[in-house]
Parts: C-alpha cells; structure tokens; sequence
C-alpha cells in the first residue's frame, strides 16, 4: 500500500480576489509547474503549523492558523506515495509576497486559474476554488 504524503497548501486571496500562485523551480519534481504554495508536514506538525512555517520560507508573510480556512482537499497518486493535500485560504497576512527559493509568482484571476499547467492533484483544486471565489 502507497504511504500517504501529507502536504498543506494554501490559496492567498489579494483585495482583488486575485490568487497566488508559485512555479515549481527547476529541479524539483513538477518543475515549471504553477502550485499553490505549501510544503510538506514536519513529523509531528499540523497542516496549519505548516502552513505558517512555510509561507515563511518561502514567501517571507507571516499569519497564523486562526486566518486558514479549509476549503478543499486532493488526494491522488504520486509516485510511490498517494498525496493527501489539504488547501486553505488565507486573506489576511503581514508582508509582501517576495520569491526567496527561486519561484515565479503570479496573481491570477479566478477565471484564469484552470488555464494554468499545474500538477495533477491541483487541477479539481484550481475549479473548486474558481466556483467558490
Ligand atoms: N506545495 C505544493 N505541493 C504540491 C502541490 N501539488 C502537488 O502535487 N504538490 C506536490 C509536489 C511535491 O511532491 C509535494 C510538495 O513537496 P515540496 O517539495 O513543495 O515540499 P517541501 O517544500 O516540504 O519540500 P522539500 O523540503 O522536500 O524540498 O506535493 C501544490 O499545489 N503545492
């Protein structure tokens, strides 16, 4: 049986409804792929904490578990492993969205979101968010 791999991901919605997405770097898998940002759970770490901590990291904005809301999930084969991915959304945090791991970000319009090349556990993700923006 497949292990599952717990990854939190989290839509940023802007003032305008527009919403954050990030291109895999070269050299990761999905390369060149727009997601949304996140990562993987540290060994004991809730989907949240995460959450917190990687938008850290990777985009230099800090919120905190009380401003994610759940508002989908993926679960889909992935390699040797099956992807359990919760995606919150988050509207509210402190700092500007800068790139410190060598991703491109983009703001995109709700209707753009399914046009975009993502990974394939993000595609129902992209059309449930784009209903429900
Ligand atoms: N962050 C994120 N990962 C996604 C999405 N869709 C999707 O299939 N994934 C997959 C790609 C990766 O196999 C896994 C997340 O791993 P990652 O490499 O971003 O996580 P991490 O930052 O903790 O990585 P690392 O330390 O292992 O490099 O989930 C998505 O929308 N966002």
């Amino acid at each position: 049986m497949a292990k599952l791999l717990l990854v939190a991901a989290c839509a940023l919605i802007d003032r305008d409804g527009k919403v954050l997405m990030a291109r895999r770097p070269d050299g990761k898998d999905h390369a060149g792929l727009w997601e949304f940002p996140g990562g993987k759970l540290a060994e004991g770490e809730t989907p949240e904490a995460a959450l917190v901590r990687e938008l850290r990291e990777e985009l230099a904005i800090d919120t905190e578990a009380s401003c994610l809301a759940p508002a989908a999930f993926a679960s889909e084969a992935l390699g040797d492993f099956h992807l359990l991915m919760p995606l919150f959304v988050c509207r509210k945090w402190k700092g500007a969205p800068r790139p410190l791991e060598g991703q491109e970000l983009r703001w995109v319009r709700r209707e753009a979101l399914t046009a975009m090349e993502m990974p394939p556990a993000d595609r129902p993700l992209a059309a449930q968010l784009r209903d429900l923006l």
